[in-house]
């Protein structure tokens, strides 16, 4: 009707415009309904460019594997477990020729994504320590080049040897083609054992008869030529060898023309059964890119460690369909869309014990497609019981954006949409739509879900950061155990196999040996999101998930089963419970994480600087002062702490950064005001620095140094004076010297009363952190003998203005026998009786003592803070030469 009514209107205009009676008004009517008709003719062009016509025949799996059908190993995977594993730490030593190198940069990348503890040495430098008392640090030894190990210091080579012999650990190395041009072959100096270099390679195979394979299942053939023309590739002539894997040379830029290849048997991954020196190694003639090799590398860690650097053959899997009824018109599922999800499912079940796809639902957006995408939702609620569900939030909606009421209103329709037909709603597992509220945590959203649908699971892309995606670890909040979760490549976007991004080619790859299938190996645990325009259309997710397992079927012994998420959280913290703590991060250094977070959050509420203690120097003055500055502004008081806030050393870190931040004003201008906070506990924490790192990588530190035999006897004082019972029971004295056989009570005095003032091995651990730019140390002795020398340092540390001259706003009292602060001309503001409290001098029995006990560590500390070019405190200065 209305477009035959623009029709006739259209006539009419045209009619009266060319009776030449046009008048300037028609002219522009006219020219408006042009260009009406031009847009509506593009948007449709445009609308069925971007949405192809749906296949008949959507893409089938395509892997091919020889084994097909034989759903269990040709030979029982390998436990490696032997007694020589009893005296061994479960870690990797590494040597690179540097941190940076391609190499290097594979092997550290598949370490940390098995979660294997490793440490990196350059190689000709120092070793560092072999063994701890009678126990060998390392379990695997790996170079990361061949010449490494063969040009290493006489010396140095010799100990590592001689360590691999006594405690049986076997070395992996790597052998890269010699550079230059017209090497093709070497023998290795000392080992019966010719390198042929630059190879082209084909028809790679693994030997099924070595004692490696664990994760690896041998029996199938990578047909055709490997990607790389640079492998080596071993001769020998001795026993001890025995080849891991079998190739045939292919056709190679290296070669003249007219050369015939050889078609004898190479062999590019070599076991040196330790026949010759008491050393088992595992030579790979190439670095870690060729996928099959990591598995490899992985099987050999666990043979050469003697299985204490085992991945467990257990991964359980469960796949997300985040959005189930939210998709755009003309691409969400059709009921034959949801008969093949079905029929795949099934299939998978065979595969992968218990599975289910497990949907996410957001109800607001039932029935909101064509026909027939309304008949493909009644579908999906007609087979509900066949699926694991999980609830979102009513409209899809981003929960960083709302406050709590609202997203428990929309928390609480969705529930009610569930009860309305029936969807099975008991597995207490949500995620975030659009990655929103997880993290940066958002506490609205974690409260919310708890008091609607009780949730105890949920899972992230986020946690610390989407990429590396090998990275992603889980933590617990608020009682709700986040998972990391694993990408699979298919987005909302990524619809029909012809447009994926980099064409079919780039997913087949990630599923045979690329990203997904690494995904698989690495992590015992994997939650995959997909959605729902996956499983229509092209049905990618569904062609994903049968090649990449049949894939991980067909080259390896794992064994991939699915359980509800509840089991699967608690199984996940089991396996790593040191992920159970979270570790927050500034959200404002990573792009992605400031776009999912509350626009009501600013950064800027956090502190510019810390003054992190030790206990008992003089923090509270030096606090005190600080604020005194116009723009220097201090937390607000902690209702348990007093001034101190006290947020990353003890259980206040779990209520996560929004209460941190409510501690701190927003500034009324961000570039001038400082915000800081002082907790003098922060210095000794052994957590600290690496949890202020994480939140304040930038901020600047202030700590002070006295001496610490004045600072313990100090802290024993103030004890006395909280009427601690075993400060009051034990003298000084009966303290400093309590023995190991004492009452846990008076050894736990003297730890807290001692640790502290071991300087140097606190001072180092914030080194670890910090750069020392960012670490200011003052000393105790000089803040309280000319506390505004001390000020004019700090404010050109921190490069804060105004300059304040605190020789006004300070002045000596001599009743308190301290500096306070200066109110009128004969009116005084000291600090309260709690500091610079009267108690008798120190017994010289404990003076000795202190003496003698800190004098090595202030030694090293004097070493520490010369290296680090700080000034060395008078007090040091005297102490060390003997005048103290
Ligand atoms: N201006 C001024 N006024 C008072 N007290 C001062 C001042 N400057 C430094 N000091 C020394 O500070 C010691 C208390 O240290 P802290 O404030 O760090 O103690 S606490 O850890 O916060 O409890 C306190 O220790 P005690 O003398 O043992 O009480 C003082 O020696």
């Amino acid at each position: 009707m209305a477009f035959r009514r623009f029709v006739e209107r259209f006539k009419t205009y045209y009619l009266r415009a060319t009776s030449r009676h046009v008048s300037l008004s028609h002219i522009f009517i006219l020219a408006i309904c042009l260009s009406l008709v031009t847009f509506v003719i593009l948007s449709y062009r445009l609308m069925s460019l971007s949405h192809p016509t749906r296949k008949a025949n959507p893409p089938q799996p395509v892997i091919k594997c020889r084994l097909d059908g034989l759903n269990k190993p040709l030979f029982t995977p390998k436990d490696h477990h032997t007694r020589a594993s009893v005296k061994l730490g479960k870690r990797v030593l590494v040597f690179v020729e540097s941190h940076y190198t391609k190499h290097a940069k594979q092997i550290m990348a598949v370490l940390e994504a098995a979660r294997f503890e490793y440490k990196i040495e350059n190689t000709g430098k120092s070793l560092p320590a072999l063994t701890h008392f009678d126990k060998g640090r390392w379990s695997v030894i790996v170079f990361e080049n061949l010449e490494a190990y063969i040009n290493m210091d006489n010396w140095n080579r010799g100990m590592i040897d001689k360590y691999c012999q006594e405690y049986k650990v076997g070395m992996i190395i790597f052998v890269h083609s010699a550079e230059e041009y017209g090497i093709d072959r070497e023998k290795v100096p000392g080992f019966p054992l010719i390198l042929r270099y630059n190879m082209a390679l084909r028809d790679y195979r693994l030997n099924a008869f070595t004692e490696l394979w664990r994760i690896t299942r041998p029996g199938e053939t990578i047909p055709g030529p490997l990607e790389d023309d640079n492998w080596t590739v071993f001769e020998y002539n001795h026993s001890s060898y025995e080849p891991i894997s079998y190739a045939r040379a292919a056709p190679n830029q290296f070669l003249d023309p007219g050369y015939t290849i050889d078609n004898s048997t190479l062999v590019a991954a070599l076991l040196d059964r330790g026949g010759l020196d008491r050393i088992w190694r595992v030579y790979f003639g190439n670095g870690l890119s060729f996928w099959l090799h990591r598995l490899v590398f992985l099987d050999s860690l666990s043979f050469l460690s003697h299985g204490k650097l085992s991945l467990s053959l257990d991964r359980y899997i469960q796949v997300d369909v985040d959005d189930i009824f939210v998709g755009a018109v003309g691409t969400r599922m059709t009921p034959a869309d949801v008969e093949a999800m079905v029929k795949t499912q099934e299939k998978l079940q065979r595969q992968v014990e218990g599975f289910h796809f497990n949907l996410g639902f957001s109800g607001y957006f039932f029935k909101r497609g064509t026909a027939l995408e309304n008949e493909g939702d009644d579908k999906i609620l007609e087979y509900k019981n066949k699926f694991w569900w999980f609830g979102h939030m009513w409209r899809h909606e981003q929960a960083h954006k709302f406050t709590l009421e609202r997203l428990e209103q929309s928390m609480l329709r969705n529930y009610q949409f569930a009860k309305e037909h029936g969807i099975p709603i008991h597995h207490q597992y949500a995620v975030a739509p659009h990655h929103s509220g997880v993290y940066p945590v958002h506490e609205e959203l974690y409260a919310s879900w708890k008091n609607v649908w009780d949730i105890r699971v949920s899972s992230t892309e986020e946690y610390p950061k989407l990429h590396p995606a090998w990275r992603r670890r889980g933590f617990i909040h608020r009682g709700v155990m986040v998972l990391p979760r694993q990408t699979c490549g298919l987005f909302t976007h990524t619809l029909y196999i012809d447009s994926y991004p980099g064409g079919r080619e780039t997913l087949d790859n990630s599923i045979q040996g690329g990203d997904l299938f690494l995904t698989f190996l690495y992590n015992p645990i994997n939650i995959y999101m997909t959605h729902l325009g996956n499983f229509g259309n092209d049905r990618l997710a569904l062609y994903t998930f049968e090649s990449v397992i049949k894939f991980v079927q067909c080259w390896t012994n794992l064994k991939l089963k699915q359980i509800p998420p509840l089991e699967m959280g608690i199984k996940y913290f089991e396996m790593f419970p040191e992920e159970k703590d979270p570790l927050w991060q500034n959200p404002c250094s990573y792009k992605r994480h400031i776009e999912i977070w509350s626009t009501n959050k600013t950064c800027e509420r956090l502190p510019k600087f810390l003054v992190i203690g030790p206990q008992k120097t003089g923090t509270t003055a030096l606090y005190t002062f600080l604020a005194m500055h116009p723009t220097i502004i201090s937390n607000y008081d902690s209702s348990e702490t007093f001034e101190e806030v006290q947020f990353f050393n003890g259980h206040n870190y779990y209520k996560g950064i929004d209460w941190y931040m409510k501690f701190f004003p927003v500034p009324e201008n961000v570039t001038s005001e400082f915000l800081f906070e002082k907790s003098a506990t922060y210095f000794d924490n052994e957590l600290v620095p690496m949890r202020a790192h994480g939140l304040l990588p930038k901020a600047k530190l202030i700590c002070i140094l006295v001496n610490p035999a004045k600072r313990a006897y100090s802290w024993y004082q103030h004890m006395r004076a909280h009427q601690d019972p075993t400060a009051l029971n034990y003298t000084f004295y009966e303290i400093l010297t309590a023995s190991e056989t004492a009452p846990r009570k008076l050894k736990d005095i003297r730890n807290r009363c001692l640790n502290p003032g071991v300087y140097v091995q606190h001072l180092s651990h914030w080194l670890e952190y910090y750069p020392s730019r960012q670490l200011f140390i003052v000393d105790g002795e000089r803040l309280k003998s000319n506390p505004s020398s001390v000020m004019h340092n700090i404010q050109r540390f921190l490069h804060i203005e105004p300059y304040v001259d605190y020789q006004k706003l300070l002045r000596y009292d001599p009743k308190k026998g301290f500096y306070c602060q200066v109110l009128s001309n004969d009116r005084n503001k000291c600090l309260g009786r709690s500091k610079g409290r009267k108690y008798p001098a120190m017994e010289q029995k404990s003076q000795d003592f202190l003496k003698q006990y800190y004098h090595k560590n202030n030694i090293a500390l004097s070493k520490l803070l010369e290296r680090y070019k700080y000034r060395i405190p008078d007090w040091l200065q005297k102490d060390l030469s003997g005048q103290d």
